[in-house]
């Protein structure tokens, strides 16, 4: 199912919340809403889900203007960070709810309820739990049955506030490529909030970076940090360095630089400050003379250039577009 946002503004008193929305979210889209704190990523969330009004402005689904429509009658499936699972349910009965408040005549029997509960803790690949309460399972497996909740009732847009917020590293990549899976296996359309970068790259099929209640640029992962549209959305997206010449700014990112331990042509000396390997990359840090900031270098582990090297030693840099 398609998500248009036509015109959307939100004020809570005088602070502009949302300044004249406008998005097009396709049919089986994976879309990241990506912005610092209060830029107003769930109050747009919560608008599309209808647990919010729009002072101006229409939320069409498939065509089909909701704007009036509540949030039940909008079919849609949502994990809020604050919308937990009920603490006085199995793991069962938590999935089973939505199916359970359906108006009698929609209501499926016991039976299928049950039958669609464990095909949905299967998916999760939680079936072996469905008895437990949530306070017996880790924060991951109690996303997991938050996501199978919002699942029971087959809705057709999926909507996740910060859905991977409180886990560890390892935890939030093993969700994040199971939902990235999960939208292959069936046809949903899902927005997602997040204010961690690296996560709307690895996931979403397009980002939408947002900021001030304003969006700074929609496009794929590959086209908001190749192509950034302004300053907001380059630094936002990765970290930056600044090195001036002459009287000339240049940035670049760390990845975007070449080093050598003797002298070349068009490189600049620095001291090196700090060697850090971080898995398949090492970031060199350098303190280059007239320069406030150090600057951050990102090479391969097994770099030619980092064999020997130690803090304290002088390194040789350019920024590859130079
Ligand atoms: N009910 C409310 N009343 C007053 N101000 C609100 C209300 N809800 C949100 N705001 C304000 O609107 C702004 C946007 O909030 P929103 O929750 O949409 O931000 P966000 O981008 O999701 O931030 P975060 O990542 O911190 O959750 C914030 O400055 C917030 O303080």
């Amino acid at each position: 199912m398609s998500i248009e946002v036509r015109q959307v503004n939100k004020q809570f008193g005088n602070f502009t919340a949302l300044n004249n929305i406008n998005l097009d979210i396709q049919a089986g889209e994976l879309v990241a809403l990506l912005g610092p704190s209060g830029c107003g990523k769930t109050t747009l969330l919560r608008i599309i889900a209808g647990l919010e009004t729009p002072d101006t402005g229409n939320i069409l689904f498939n065509g089909d203007d909701v704007s009036s429509r509540d949030v039940r009658n909008r079919n849609v499936g949502f994990v809020f960070q604050h919308y937990a699972l009920f603490r006085h349910m199995t793991v069962f009965d938590n999935v089973a709810f939505g199916l359970r408040m359906k108006p009698r005549r929609e209501r499926p029997s016991e039976a299928v309820i049950a039958e669609k509960v464990q095909e949905l803790l299967r998916m999760v690949q939680l079936d072996w739990l469905s008895d437990r309460y949530p306070e017996q399972l880790s924060g991951g497996q109690r996303q997991r049955i938050a996501l199978a909740r919002a699942l029971a009732v087959e809705p057709q847009i999926l909507l996740l506030d910060e859905p991977f917020g409180a886990l560890d590293a390892k935890v939030r990549k093993e969700l994040r490529r199971w939902l990235a899976d999960l939208h292959e296996e069936i046809n949903l359309t899902s927005v997602f909030v997040t204010h961690d970068q690296e996560e709307a790259m690895e996931v979403a099929d397009r980002i939408v970076v947002m900021n001030k209640g304003v969006i700074e640029q929609i496009g794929t992962p590959a086209e908001v940090y190749e192509n950034p549209a302004s300053e907001f959305v380059y630094h936002f997206l990765g970290d930056s360095n600044i090195l001036k010449v002459t009287d000339q700014e240049i940035q670049f990112r760390p990845h975007e630089v070449l080093l050598s331990q003797v002298a070349a042509e068009g490189h600049q000396v620095g001291t090196v400050r700090d060697i850090r390997p971080l898995g398949a990359i090492t970031r060199v840090t350098l303190k280059v003379a007239g320069q406030k900031e150090p600057i951050e270098a990102e090479v391969a582990r097994d770099d030619i250039n980092l064999q020997g090297l130690t803090t304290g030693a002088a390194l040789y840099f350019k920024p590859k577009a130079c």
